[in-house]
């Protein structure tokens, strides 16, 4: 892939970039053959993979350089800053977004924060595009208010240059060098989240609640999830980490009993309103919740546990509930094959139907994998 920023040494983010997409996927592939030896699997479907370019629908911007002359991109550990604005891995839309905000930035007088000197305002923008409508979300971390009647005054001009910005928000992360936002957000329009719909369930992208950056890919991680449920007699089943509730919402039908687990709580508020859009709040619960807690305090075992975790993994103590509860079929849904397999470690007595990678994040070696698991037992009769 071209990327002119890579070449030019300004940004290796893409560790990978130099090597075609099918040497990749090889690559990716026998990573996770590495991490699955010595367990059986039954089947290895081919992996799937989306466009080399303008796959991704969010851009996380560190803010940098001077008020009128901002620089939107990344900063390094030796503080020198680098403007990322011509990603190739944006969708061409983003281009007049980022033109248009870095005039913004010095019409509101936004100074960008200075890490160094722990001054200035403005840390990060996010910006997030729904591939349904082409609507946006932009977001400013902000250090503090004190630049929030300006920019309220200056967004008049903003929202007419962008009519696409449909969903615009500060958040505050006041504390220096921290994560990226902070709890509080304020919202600058009316409308809070952007519809998105993949394979026809509808979705919601909204601030403080995760959503996958590459739709194509998750929209056939999601597909694939809903095919793989349907063909079996499923009709209880847990979405545990379920985000917005993307996984459970393909899964369900009218005849499931469906519980969506997730601790963000404005999540969960995007998944409930998925579900009255489909006519299926009903049978369909979702509940703000830590997956752990959930599941340690159920009596009724459900017939399949899809559990999509962060990084991390679900971790022992989730492991071992479901080791004893022993719902037939388990779903893992993994971006880090790594901590997976080390869960799959914890659950000794399901065997692995199926494999199949989703290459989510192109030019790096991190991949999405989905597993399904049977009970070895039930398996046997
Ligand atoms: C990889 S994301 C998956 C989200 C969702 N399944 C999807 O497809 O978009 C992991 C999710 O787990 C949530 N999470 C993190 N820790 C959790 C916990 N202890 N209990 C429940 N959810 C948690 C995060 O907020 C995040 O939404
Ligand atoms: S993140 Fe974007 S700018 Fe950086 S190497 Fe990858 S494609 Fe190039």
């Amino acid at each position: 892939m071209q990327c002119a920023l890579y070449h030019a040494g300004r940004c290796r983010s893409c560790q990978w970039l130099e090597q075609p997409m099918a040497q990749q996927l090889c690559a990716k592939m026998a990573s996770l053959r590495q991490l699955l030896a010595g367990r059986a699997v039954g089947e290895w479907l081919a992996p799937v993979s989306g466009p080399a370019f303008g796959f991704r629908n969010k851009a996380k911007m560190v803010v940098s350089g001077s008020v009128e002359r901002p620089l939107l991109g990344m900063l390094r550990r030796d503080g020198t800053a680098e403007d990322l604005t011509d990603c190739p891995l944006y969708p061409d839309s983003f281009q007049p977004v980022f033109a248009t905000l870095k005039p913004f930035i010095a019409r509101a007088g936004l100074t960008p924060y200075n890490v160094a000197r722990r001054r200035g305002e403005l840390k990060y923008l996010l910006l997030t595009e729904s591939q349904h409508d082409g609507a946006m979300m932009l977001r400013f971390v902000l250090r503090s208010e004190a630049k929030l009647p300006q920019l309220r005054a200056a967004l008049p001009w903003l929202r007419a240059q962008l009519p696409q910005l449909k969903v615009i928000s500060v958040n505050l992360q006041p504390v220096h060098m921290a994560i990226m936002e902070g709890e509080r957000e304020i919202w600058l329009t009316e409308q809070q989240a952007l519809a998105e719909v993949f394979n026809g369930v509808p979705l919601w992208i909204r601030p403080q609640s995760f959503f996958q950056t590459n739709p194509q890919v998750a929209s056939a991680l999601y597909a694939a999830a809903r095919d793989w449920v349907r063909a079996l007699p499923v009709t209880h089943m847990w979405d545990l980490f379920c985000g917005v509730g993307g996984f459970g919402l393909h899964c369900a039908t009218p005849q499931m009993r469906l519980t969506g687990i997730e601790i963000a709580p404005e999540a969960i508020a995007c998944a409930q309103r998925s579900a009255k859009a489909l006519g299926l709040a009903d049978n369909l619960r979702f509940q703000a919740l830590d997956s752990t807690q959930f599941a340690l305090g159920q009596h009724a075992i459900p017939d399949l546990v899809l559990v999509n975790p962060p990084r991390r993994g679900i971790g022992a103590p989730l492991c071992e509930y479901l080791s004893r509860m022993a719902a037939r079929w388990i779903i893992y849904s993994s971006c880090n094959a790594q901590t997976m397999a080390q869960d799959l470690r914890l659950l000794p007595d399901y065997r692995i139907v199926r494999v199949q990678l989703f290459d989510m994040f192109a030019h790096t070696a991190h991949y999405e994998v989905l597993t399904l698991l049977e009970r070895a037992e039930d398996n046997a009769s």
